[in-house]
């Protein structure tokens, strides 16, 4: 399907609840629209009615009343015309409003159902710009140019129709240089789309070249670089300078040159209104309000032609970011087996059996990967960076499927399993723990959300952190972030453990991350492991090999493949790769 053929099809989804609304709207139009331009025929009646009486073809009460009723009829249709204006602005600003907060919670709810893959394949600025940029041009789009663009279509449709009703010569004359107006509205609009286009790859750019920054601002400082990042900022303020600078020209050519247009055009028409009056066989009187008439529809007929050329960009980029909601949209959702099982308690244990994975196709990542781990026991993973074991981690949760062979608890398939069942039966601790906005209660208590001010304090002192958080001035309740937490990165993954103690999970995975901690929190974190490791299944990925010396087995990966298993006294006496990386480790610290 086209881009535009999915934006039609996305806008209709969301807009056909509205049937009602539309109705509404489009009557308001059209009636607002009969009466603005119904309203010039009284305009020339008045006028053609006082220029009688003036010229003193008419006197007398009754002339003066028809002038009158003219004029009161005008008044009124104006009237009547704004009201119809009012009525079809509140309805569309309803209808863009509801709708786009649909979209709002629509993407976010699919966010909640998409896969780890989606995320892992898409850059977070990009996933949040969809709620921002994209979301504020479909709603700019629709609160401003949906109505105004229905208003002037109709308006174009009804001036016609009434300047043929009135005189078909004045309306050839009228509509004659609408090609003239449409060429160069559609070249003016070519050219401003290029320079918005240029433009918002250059803001696109620039905002990327901001970001670096900031978060390279340490790297930047320590190294004394301020006056090079600025020298670098610079070329590409000014490209968008330049491009937003052009673009701007030939939008704001628009409207002058469809005005200069416009009144082209009247003038003709009065020309040629001012000949028929002199030479034509109509009352000179009736040709004079004639003219009248025209100069108004003249006028009238070019406002839709400019005012629907100017919006056109704005539905562009609604258009573009339809495209990208859509494109959101139909991103597979995570796949919940159907009457999936329930997990209760562990009986035996979990087990990958000849897996073989890869994230992208033609990859292979792991390649024939068994290992077990019994209810109750502990396995620890270790191997070099990019051998495997994150991959490992991200195939028990379910985040990834396998490809060939098959990952089990207690011999049922994982893709058998219902997934909210799985998901609160395993406890993850990841390497980068993550704190929300809220307060530290909240925090603890995430994953149970229920649970009691004891319990959130016990899970809290077996994660080692109770008598720093009694510490604070509020305590529990004091307010943090990821970007102001009152915790240092160890102590954030003890807040991360606690939180996984509090869910007690059936299995657990831990990614150790004692790599950029001090060795006092680097101890309590080992403390905080070995108590929420404590009787439970638990797969451990291990960076410093003294953290898992008690592992009832080790699993060693290399590649992608399993190269050896065992415990740690058995592997030493193998003497083989984890022999070697435990003893290059302990030579090193
Ligand atoms: N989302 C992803 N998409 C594509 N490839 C990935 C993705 N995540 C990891 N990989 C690749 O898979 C391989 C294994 O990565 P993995 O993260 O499992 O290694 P690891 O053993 O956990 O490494 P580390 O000790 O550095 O954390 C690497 O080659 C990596 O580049």
């Amino acid at each position: 399907m086209t881009e535009m053929g999915k934006s039609i099809k996305f806008f209709y989804h969301y807009m056909k609840r509205y049937k009602l609304g539309f109705t509404v709207t489009i009557l308001a139009i059209i009636a607002s629209t009969y009466f603005q331009v119904t309203a010039p025929v009284y305009m020339g009646k008045a006028i053609t009615e006082l220029a009688n009486y003036v010229i003193g073809l008419t006197h007398g009460v009754s002339d003066k009343g028809s002038f009158m009723q003219s004029i009161w009829l005008l008044l009124l249709f104006y009237v009547l015309t704004t009201v119809g204006m009012f009525i079809s602005n509140i309805v569309v600003t309803y209808i863009s409003g509801n709708s786009t907060n649909r979209m709002r919670r629509g993407l976010f709810g699919k966010l909640q159902k998409m896969t780890i893959k989606f995320f892992d394949s898409h850059q977070d600025g990009d996933i949040l710009s969809r709620f921002t940029s994209d979301l504020d041009n479909i709603s700019n789009a629709l609160n401003q140019a949906l109505g105004e663009i229905m208003i002037n279509v109709a308006m174009m449709i009804g001036i016609i129709i009434m300047m043929f009703h009135e005189n078909v010569s004045l309306a050839w004359v009228t509509i004659a240089s609408t090609p003239v107006a449409v060429i160069i509205a559609v070249i003016l609009i070519a050219k401003t789309r290029k320079y918005v286009d240029m433009q918002q790859d250059e803001v696109g750019k620039l905002n990327g070249y901001i970001n670096e920054q900031i978060s390279g601002q340490k790297i930047v400082i320590s190294n004394g670089l301020q006056d090079e990042a600025v020298k670098g900022f610079l070329p590409h303020n000014e490209k968008v300078r330049k491009a937003t600078f052009k673009g701007q020209v030939y939008s704001g050519m628009l409207f002058p040159v469809m005005n200069g247009l416009s009144l082209v055009n009247t003038a003709i028409v009065i020309f040629f209104g001012g000949w028929m009056a002199l030479n034509g066989d109509m009352a000179r009187t009736t040709a004079l309000g004639l003219v009248v008439v025209f100069v108004q529809y003249s006028q009238q007929f070019y406002q839709p032609i400019s005012q629907i050329s100017s919006l056109y960009s704005m539905f562009q980029v609604a258009i573009t970011g339809a495209r990208r909601l859509n494109e959101t949209f139909e991103e597979p959702d995570e796949i919940n087996p159907k009457n999936g099982k329930q997990l209760t308690d562990l009986q035996q244990g979990v087990e990958l059996k000849h897996v073989h994975f890869g994230y992208n196709e033609g990859k292979e990542i792991l390649h024939d990967v068994s290992m077990n781990v019994e209810k109750g026991h502990m396995v620890a993973l270790v191997g070099p960076t990019g051998s495997g074991k994150t991959t490992i981690m991200n195939l028990l949760n379910r985040f990834y499927d396998v490809n060939a062979g098959s990952v089990t608890f207690d011999g049922t398939d994982v893709r058998d399993i219902e997934l909210k069942s799985l998901r609160d039966h395993v406890g993850i601790v990841l390497q980068e723990s993550v704190i929300f906005s809220g307060s530290i209660r909240d925090n603890i208590s995430f994953g149970k959300p229920d649970a009691t001010d004891e319990e959130i304090y016990e899970a809290a002192k077996q994660a080692d952190i109770h008598e720093f958080i009694l510490n604070l001035d509020k305590g529990y309740d004091t307010q943090v972030s990821d970007e102001n937490s009152v915790f240092s990165t160890g102590q954030k993954q003890l807040v991360s453990i606690a939180r996984t103690i509090l869910t007690n999970p059936t299995l657990l995975i831990l990614d150790e991350a004692t790599s950029n901690v001090d060795t006092v929190t680097e101890a309590k974190i080992q403390k905080a492991m070995d108590n929420v490791i404590q009787g439970r299944t638990s797969f451990v990925i291990a960076h410093r090999l003294k953290t898992i010396l008690n592992a009832n087995k080790i699993v060693v990966l290399k590649d992608g493949k399993v190269i050896e298993q065992g415990s740690h006294d058995q592997l030493l006496e193998e003497k083989g790769f984890y022999s070697e990386l435990y003893h290059n480790q302990f030579v090193f610290e």
